[in-house]
């Protein structure tokens, strides 16, 4: 069981900013234009804008001294003449200084230089340049800094020289401590004969250095497809070691990408959204409006915890409403949304004359309407992403307050007292005589906490019409002082409570001290991953006070696996290893999380329905379709189950080892007698994943059956409950009780349950597949007799040529051995 939060969800803030070039200030004071600039903004409603580190004057002076060496008869590849130097800025060469307007500037590193070219000229004046305006916006205080991707003038990615634009983003981030640098990229490469990123971000693409450079050294034509801009993503944070001072700033485009791209940028730290004014198009109104795929991106990316600022561009001539006449035909089949509509009637659309920022008014106008947030959100706000160790309620004692966020689930205690209510239909239809002395069937709730699935039995039995002998047994002691006083106060002296391991419970008592069976143990002893809180171990140690027909709930459980991007938690990980002295442990933990940024790398497609449209990536080289996100599937295999109670020959099993004796065996494989090997599992589930990827580790969720009635749902027709629950449905339903973390089923089983987060078992060491691998997982449930813990590895392969499967690789095996679960 997680720790569930107790925050509400913020009310969401969306940070938008200006990019201007054609607006510097006038003033001829340098400080006075920087705070022109960022007046200008601030009176149009932005919360920040950016300013560009170097000026006009600076780029024409580098470009002198590129095509000037160009031209010198020295110059050639094999030359051994040095390359010119850049000199050290003069006050003319950045409009910068040191201020207090500073922190809330979004400083822009120069875009016509190019870290990756090919050209060693161009390479070389690149890093210079580079490197003295990171340093100088270091010097005047920025602590934000947009700086271009690899690309290529084009709008394609530079491949070849992506090893040294990572090398230049890395040496960058060691200048100083403060720094934060956001990478420009596009979702996808786009190839454009004059780039948006380059003209909105540089001015203009014609003065870039590679366009000098291209005839001499032309970029290998790369084959580049729809996940190009984000491999390279992938190889510049590997390259800087997943600090978390660098992050993108995503291009959003005109026409939306593939579903599978849009998750894939969804999963990383994108810091930044940038929007060209090519981003919009005008509505009947004339008033530039997102169309639904972006305002259904925009929204998925700003409810993200970490909420991306967004940028608007205002500097590009590539716009919605500077040409009307084409985006207008493009947009004049799109009928206003019913919001959009109301909008305008009720006035929050200023007409676009009279509206200095009416692409800006139009995000405000998203951002009130986006309040929407599903339960799980609320409860976990604040949580997303953070990673907790899981509790151990057998080894430790929880604290109240603990127990008390547990109880507000809407669901859980719902759903058990169902199963017990059916439950007891089962025991009086099959006419099995109570094991109380007087008769009455007994309950047991083992590991009540402070009772609330006590209550729940007692109104179960009460809504079934039967007199029922109540015990809570516990054995926190402090729990135990509340559990009596609720027992005086609360449950009317009906119910028995107990301090004790239940392992060592003897069951309920005569007064003469005899002892007498227990009908229906009822016990919540789960966790993320099901048996990670040790239910199967507890229970089998109870196992023994049930009556000869006793029934358990929960009755089984099963663990789920799936694998997962995760590069925030990973990122997370390494942070912490870094400042660690144990760093080995810290990739050896499952952790429960409440998964937030993250992309499944396992899905299939699922039948298309009638009515239902593939979606056609236009960008997308590898593929020709891609399937729409409701029709894509997770593959979330099972791993293992675990049943209650357990056949009695295995006890007896168990029984004969924990003896020590010679027909007990040579004990358990990993440790001790070997006493408690039944409770060991493996699986080896194998996850085909259509699109290339790298897995951080893998996500793990459980399904309970807390009880399965042995009635036909014909038997139980107008037998129904008739408790206090106002819910008809499941009073006819098929006695079937069910719990689930599990994606696939959760809506199905226990829709809103807000108990179990999921857990998270991490990799070292991060696997890199291409499209059409499989990852293999194999993982252990591990004992010793004292502890419980688990072990786990990732093979990939691909196929290549006719069938033939390749490995790729395999990671080492983690294992959680020294934090394990003690039993
Ligand atoms: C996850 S909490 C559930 C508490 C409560 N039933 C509820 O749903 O709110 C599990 C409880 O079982 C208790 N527990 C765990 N192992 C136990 C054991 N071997 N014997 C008795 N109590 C145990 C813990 O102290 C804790 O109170």
């Amino acid at each position: 069981m997680a720790t569930p939060p107790q925050t509400e969800a913020p009310a969401a803030m969306w940070y938008i900013g200006l990019h201007d070039t054609h607006h510097g200030g006038n003033s001829s004071h340098q400080d006075d234009k920087l705070a022109e600039a960022s007046t200008h903004a601030n009176d149009l409603g932005y919360n920040m804008n950016t300013f560009p580190i170097t000026t006009a004057r600076f780029r024409s002076h580098i470009q002198e001294i590129v095509d000037t060496h160009y031209h010198t008869e020295k110059y050639s590849l094999e030359s051994t003449e040095p390359n010119p130097i850049v000199a050290a800025l003069t006050p003319e060469d950045s409009i910068l200084v040191p201020s207090a307007n500073t922190s809330q500037l979004l400083a822009v590193s120069s875009s016509w230089i190019d870290l990756a070219s090919a050209d060693p000229l161009v390479a070389d004046i690149s890093r210079q340049v580079f490197g003295l305006e990171i340093a100088y916006a270091s010097f005047c205080g920025i602590s934000q800094v947009l700086t271009p991707g690899p690309l290529l003038p084009d709008g394609t990615i530079s491949m070849s020289g992506l090893s040294q634009y990572a090398r230049a983003i890395y040496e960058a981030l060691s200048v100083s401590a403060y720094l934060h640098i956001h990478v420009v990229l596009p979702f996808s490469p786009v190839k454009s004969s004059g780039s948006t990123l380059f003209s909105s971000l540089a001015g203009s693409s014609d003065v870039h250095l590679s366009r000098s450079a291209a005839q001499r050294h032309p970029e290998s034509v790369e084959k580049q497809g729809s996940f190009t801009a984000w491999e390279a993503w992938e190889f510049i944070r590997t390259f800087c070691k997943y600090s978390p001072r660098i992050s993108v700033a995503l291009v959003v485009p005109k026409s939306i990408p593939s579903f599978s791209i849009q998750a894939r940028w969804v999963a990383e730290p994108v810091s930044t959204l940038i929007m060209p004014k090519s981003s919009f198009i005008l509505n009947k109104h004339k008033q530039p409006v997102l169309q639904k795929p972006q305002q259904t991106l925009l929204t998925r990316f700003m409810r993200l915890r970490h909420t991306p600022w967004i940028l608007l561009d205002e500097s590009s001539n590539v716009s919605g409403n500077n040409s009307p006449n084409s985006s207008y035909s493009s947009a004049s089949n799109l009928e206003p949304t019913p919001a959009e509509a109301a909008a305008s009637n009720a006035g929050l659309f200023h007409s676009i004359s009279s509206d200095p920022a009416p692409r800006l008014s139009y995000l405000r106008v998203l951002q009130r309407r986006d309040t929407f947030r599903p339960p799980m959100d609320v409860f976990g706000a604040g949580y997303q992403d953070v990673l907790q160790m899981p509790l151990q309620p057998l080894a430790d004692n929880l604290e109240s307050v603990t127990y008390e966020v547990f109880e507000k689930d809407p669901i859980k205690y719902e759903w058990y007292e169902r199963a017990v209510a059916f439950a007891l239909h089962d025991w009086i239809d099959a006419k099995h005589p109570g094991s109380c002395p007087d008769g009455r069937i007994v309950i047991a709730v083992a590991g009540s906490g402070r009772g609330p699935l006590v209550s729940r039995a007692i109104a179960a039995a009460k809504a079934v019409g039967i007199p029922v002998d109540v015990w809570a047994v516990e054995k926190n002691p402090n729990a135990y002082v509340l559990l009596q006083r609720y027992a005086r106060e609360r449950w009317n002296n009906q119910v028995t409570v107990v301090k004790s391991d239940m392992r060592s419970w003897k069951g309920p008592q005569h007064p003469d001290g005899t002892s007498y069976g227990v009908d229906i143990l009822v016990s919540e002893l789960l966790g993320s991953f099901g048996d990670n809180e040790l239910s199967p171990e507890c229970l089998d140690g109870v196992q023994h006070v049930l009556s000869k027909n006793g029934i358990s709930i929960p009755s089984s459980y099963t663990a789920f696996l799936t694998p997962i991007a995760s590069p925030r938690l990973h990122a997370d990980l390494v942070s912490k290893a870094r400042g660690s002295s144990d760093a080995k442990t810290i990739f050896n933990v499952p952790y429960v999380v409440m998964l937030h940024q993250y992309d499944f790398l396992s899905w299939n497609t699922r039948a298309q329905q009638p009515g239902q449209q593939n979606i056609q990536a236009q960008e997308d080289t590898t593929t020709t379709t891609e399937p729409a996100l409701s029709l894509k599937t997770p593959t979330i295999l099972p791993t293992w189950s675990f049943n209650h109670p357990i056949p009695p020959s295995i006890l007896s099993q168990s029984a004969l080892r924990r003896s020590g004796s010679a027909q007990g065996g040579g004990g358990g494989p990993t440790g001790g007698d070997g006493a408690n090997v039944h409770n060991n599992r493996f699986c080896r589930l194998v996850f085909p994943c259509p699109k290339r990827g790298v897995c951080h580790g893998f996500a793990g969720y459980f399904e309970t059956t807390l009880f399965k009635s042995e009635k036909s749902a014909e038997d139980r027709y107008g037998d129904g409950y008739t408790g206090d629950s106002d819910d008809e449905e499941w009073e006819e339903g098929d006695g079937l009780v069910e719990l689930s973390t599990n994606p696939l089923t959760m809506d199905r089983m226990s829709k809103d349950m807000i108990s179990w987060f999921p857990i998270y078992f991490p990799l070292r060491d991060p696997v890199t597949f291409p499209d059409h691998s499989e990852l293999v997982i194999s993982m252990w449930r591990q004992t010793d007799d004292r502890k419980v813990w688990y072990e786990w590895l990732v093979e990939s392969f691909t196929t290549v040529g006719e069938g033939n499967v390749v490995r790729l690789g395999a990671t080492e095996l983690h294992s959680s051995k020294e934090s394990g679960c003690l039993m």
